[in-house]
């Protein structure tokens, strides 16, 4: 099985209950959502003509629609030739929850990382089931997908992106249609660092007994 990986790099988690762990980004390539305010909308398609070379895609340093082909035994070892030193690894894109990350998964848990992936929640999780999951809800957005019950129910983190109130209503609508388990924890991450969007999350937070999710990469000008 290969994988199309738009980037691989080593940072801190910027987001969600894992926020502040040194962490190995592994950044699929392909998204049909199209979340208009989407932080990486170079990884949308997968052009034949932006096909690269492996090391091409290791500490990119810079977001391009470029892409390369790995396995998963290429993508443990480039792992390892990096010399990286975290061992929790983020499976994201693009929509990474496009692809089967089972041998994936298996591949790098038999090389001792654990994993946690970033989705939508409108694919099918194909993970091992150590996997953390960290579904992002996309509720309305133009690709018309629907965020399934299924991915609701295997959440470990609900984070979800909000500028405006009626984003709040609607993650109220979801969580009635598809209620999480007892021990899922919610967040609101605003959308861009917007002032309003922010001042809106906090409030909401306290208001819930939510967490509040920022991006703290942005914040901190790191990748
Ligand atoms: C780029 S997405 C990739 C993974 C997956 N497609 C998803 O949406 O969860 C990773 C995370 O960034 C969030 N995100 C993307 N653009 C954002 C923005 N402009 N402001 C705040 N969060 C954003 C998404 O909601 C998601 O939690
Ligand atoms: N530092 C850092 N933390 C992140 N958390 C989620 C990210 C993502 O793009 O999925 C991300 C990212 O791009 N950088
Ligand atoms: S689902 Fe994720 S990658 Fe896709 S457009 Fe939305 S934020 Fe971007
Ligand atoms: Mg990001």
């Amino acid at each position: 099985m290969l994988y199309p990986i738009n980037e691989i790099f080593q940072t801190i988690q910027g987001e969600g209950l894992f926020t502040g762990a040194p962490a190995i980004f592994i950044r699929l390539q392909g998204c049909p959502v199209g979340c208009p305010w989407c932080d990486t909308q170079h990884t949308w398609e997968l052009e034949p003509q932006n096909k690269v070379a492996v090391k091409q895609v290791i500490n990119k340093g810079a977001a391009a629609p470029t892409w390369a082909e790995l396995s998963a035994e290429q993508i443990v070892q480039a792992l390892i030739d990096a010399g990286y030193t975290a061992k929790h690894i983020v499976l994201t894109g693009g929509e990474p929850a496009m692809y089967d990350l089972r041998p994936l998964g298996e591949a790098l848990e038999a090389a001792g990382y654990r994993l946690q992936i970033e989705t939508s929640g409108t694919f099918e999780l194909l993970l091992t089931a150590n996997t953390w999951v960290t579904v992002s809800p996309k509720l309305d957005m133009p690709g018309g997908y629907l965020v399934r019950p299924d991915c609701m129910q295997r959440a470990d983190e609900i984070k979800h992106p909000v500028a405006m109130q009626k984003h709040i209503d609607a993650l109220d609508n979801l969580l009635k249609r598809c209620p999480p388990k007892a021990s899922t924890s919610i967040s609101l991450q605003p959308i861009s660092q917007r002032p309003r969007a922010t001042e809106l999350a906090i409030e909401t937070c306290i208001a819930r007994n939510w967490r509040l999710s920022v991006q703290l990469h942005k914040y901190l000008a790191i990748e």
